[in-house]
C-alpha cells in the first residue's frame, strides 16, 4: 500500500523528503559544508525545506493543508527523510554519481555500467532528482548537480563515506528504540549490539576503517578553517586527543611549520594515521601515541585539541577526559574544544541539525551536545575555565572553545 502523500512514482514528480540540515544541507551530520537545497524546493516556516516541483504548488499525493496554517506536507516530507537517506546510500554504493560524471547519461547507460536493470535505475535516478542529487535534463537523461557532485568519492571534499556511515544500519538500529532511550536516558546501541559503540568498532576492523574515513571527511571543513582561525603561534606542541587518522592535526602542522604534534587515540582509531602523516610529509614532526583518554592524556604538549570528542560522552566521562588534559597542561597551556555550542533555547532561525546530532549521541553513545553553560560546568569540574568561545563560521557549524587552567 502506498502511504498517503509524497510517494515517488516512476516517472512521477511527487515530492521526496529532504532531511533538514545546516543552511539547507541534505542533513549531513557534521562540519563539512556547502549549500545544497535541491532545485524546486522552497523554504517553509521554521526553515524546513519542502519540494514544490518547481511550480510553487506542491502535490503531496492527496495530503492538503488543514486550513489553519499547518501544512501536513512538512511532516510527510520529513518522515520520508529516512528513505531519502537510503536513496543517497544506494547512489553512493552503486557509484551513480561517478558513473554519470560530468556528462549527461541515459538511465539505461548508467544501469548497464552499474549492473542494474534500466527500469530500476530510472526510478532511482528520478528519486535522486527529487532530492537534488541529479537533474533530469530531458526525459530519461540525467546530469549530476553541484550538490550531487559532493557524492563523487574521487572528488576532494566529497562526503560519500559520511553518507554511507550515517545511513548504515549500525548507526540506525538504535534509533528504532528512540522512545525507550528518551524514557530511560540509556543508549540503545549497547543493548542492540551487546557492546558499546567503540567496543563494536574494535571488534569490526572494516567498520572501524569506514568510521575513521567518515570522520576524516567530516573533519575536512574544520581542517580547512582551523589553522588560520586560531592563534597557534603561541604554542610549540599540539596533541590531538582522539585525533583519529590525523586529518585535523596534519592541516594545522602543514600551516604552522614550527609546531610538532602528537595524535593520541586508540590503536583502532590510529590505524590510518601513519598513512595520513606520510602523505603530508609529517612523519618527522608528528608522533602517533596509542592510549585511552579515560586513563591519561599524553604529556609534552602545550595545546590539547578535543574535536568532536566530548559530545560522544555523558558528563562524568567528559569530565574525566578533561581532567586528564588538565593534569598534563603546563601553566600557559590551553585546551581547545571544537564542538557544537547549543543556544540556551532553540533558535527557530538556526540550523536544527545539532539537535539531531544530540539525539544521535544519546542513542548510540549516551553522549550529548551542550550549551555554553554546560561547557562551563564541565570545565569547572575538571579544574579548567573557558577563556573564549568563537564560532568557526560557515560552512562549519562548530565553535572553538579555548580553555585554560582555572
Ligand atoms: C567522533 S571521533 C572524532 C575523531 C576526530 N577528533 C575528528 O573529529 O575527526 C572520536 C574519536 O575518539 C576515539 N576514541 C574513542 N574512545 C577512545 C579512548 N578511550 N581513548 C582514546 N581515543 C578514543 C575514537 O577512536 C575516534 O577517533
Amino acid at each position: 500500500m502506498r502511504p498517503a502523500g509524497a510517494a515517488p512514482r516512476p516517472g512521477g514528480s511527487g515530492p521526496i523528503a529532504t532531511p533538514r540540515g545546516p543552511r539547507g544541507e541534505l542533513g549531513f551530520p557534521t562540519s563539512h559544508g556547502g549549500p545544497c537545497r535541491p532545485p524546486g524546493t522552497v523554504r517553509s516556516g521554521r526553515g524546513t525545506t519542502v519540494a514544490n516541483g518547481g511550480t510553487g504548488a506542491a502535490d503531496a499525493g492527496g495530503v492538503t493543508g488543514a486550513g489553519d496554517g499547518a501544512d501536513p506536507r512538512q511532516l510527510v516530507q520529513l518522515v520520508f527523510g529516512s528513505m531519502a537517506a537510503q536513496t543517497l546510500r544506494a547512489a553512493a554504493r552503486m557509484r551513480v554519481v561517478e558513473l554519470i560524471g560530468d556528462k549527461e547519461r541515459t538511465a539505461a547507460e548508467v544501469a548497464a555500467e552499474a549492473g542494474a536493470r534500466p527500469e530500476g535505475m530510472i526510478r532511482l535516478l528520478r528519486a535522486l532528482a527529487g532530492i537534488g542529487v541529479v537533474a533530469e535534463r530531458t526525459p530519461g537523461v540525467f546530469a549530476v548537480t553541484p550538490t550531487g557532485a559532493l557524492l563523487d568519492s574521487r572528488r576532494p571534499g566529497n562526503v560519500a563515506s559520511l553518507v554511507l556511515m550515517m545511513s548504515d544500519p549500525t548507526m540506525l538500529r538504535g534509533w528504532e528504540h528512540l522512545d525507550e532511550v528518551v524514557r530511560t536516558g540509556e543508549p540503545a546501541f549497547d543493548t542492540v549490539f551487546g557492546t558499546d559503540f567503540f567496543g563494536h568498532l574494535r571488534e569490526h576492523p572494516e567498520e572501524s576503517a569506514r568510521f575513521n574515513e567518515a570522520m576524516s571527511q567530516s573533519t575536512g571543513a574544520a581542517a580547512a578553517t582551523l589553522p588560520r582561525a586560531f592563534d597557534f603561534t603561541r604554542f610549540a606542541t599540539v596533541a590531538d586527543v582522539g585525533g583519529g587518522d590525523g586529518t585535523l592535526l596534519s592541516a594545522v602542522l602543514k600551516e604552522h611549520t614550527g609546531l610538532t604534534g602528537i595524535i593520541y587515540d586508540t590503536a583502532e582509531g590510529l590505524a590510518q594515521a601513519p598513512a595520513t602523516l606520510e602523505r603530508h610529509g609529517l612523519t618527522e614532526r608528528c608522533s602517533s601515541v596509542a592510549g585511552d583518554f579515560f586513563q591519561s592524556a599524553p604529556k609534552g604538549a602545550d595545546l590539547y585539541l578535543l574535536k568532536s570528542i566530548l559530545h560522544d560522552w555523558p558528563d562524568e566521562r567528559a569530565v574525566t577526559i578533561l581532567s586528564h588534559c588538565r593534569a598534563v597542561l603546563p601553566p600557559e597551556g590551553r585546551v581547545l574544544i571544537l564542538e557544537h555550542v547549543l543556544p540556551e533555547a532553540v533558535d527557530p532561525a538556526a540550523p536544527g541539525f545539532a539537535y539531531l546530532s544530540d539525539l544521535n549521541m544519546l542513542v548510540n553513545l549516551g553522549g550529548r551536545e551542550r550549551t555554553r553553560a554546560d561547557f562551563d560546568e564541565l570545565c569547572g569540574r575538571a579544574g579548567l575555565s573557558i577563556v573564549s568561545v568563537t564560532p568557526m563560521g560557515a560552512p562549519n557549524p562548530l565553535s572553538m572553545i579555548e580553555v585554560a587552567a582555572a
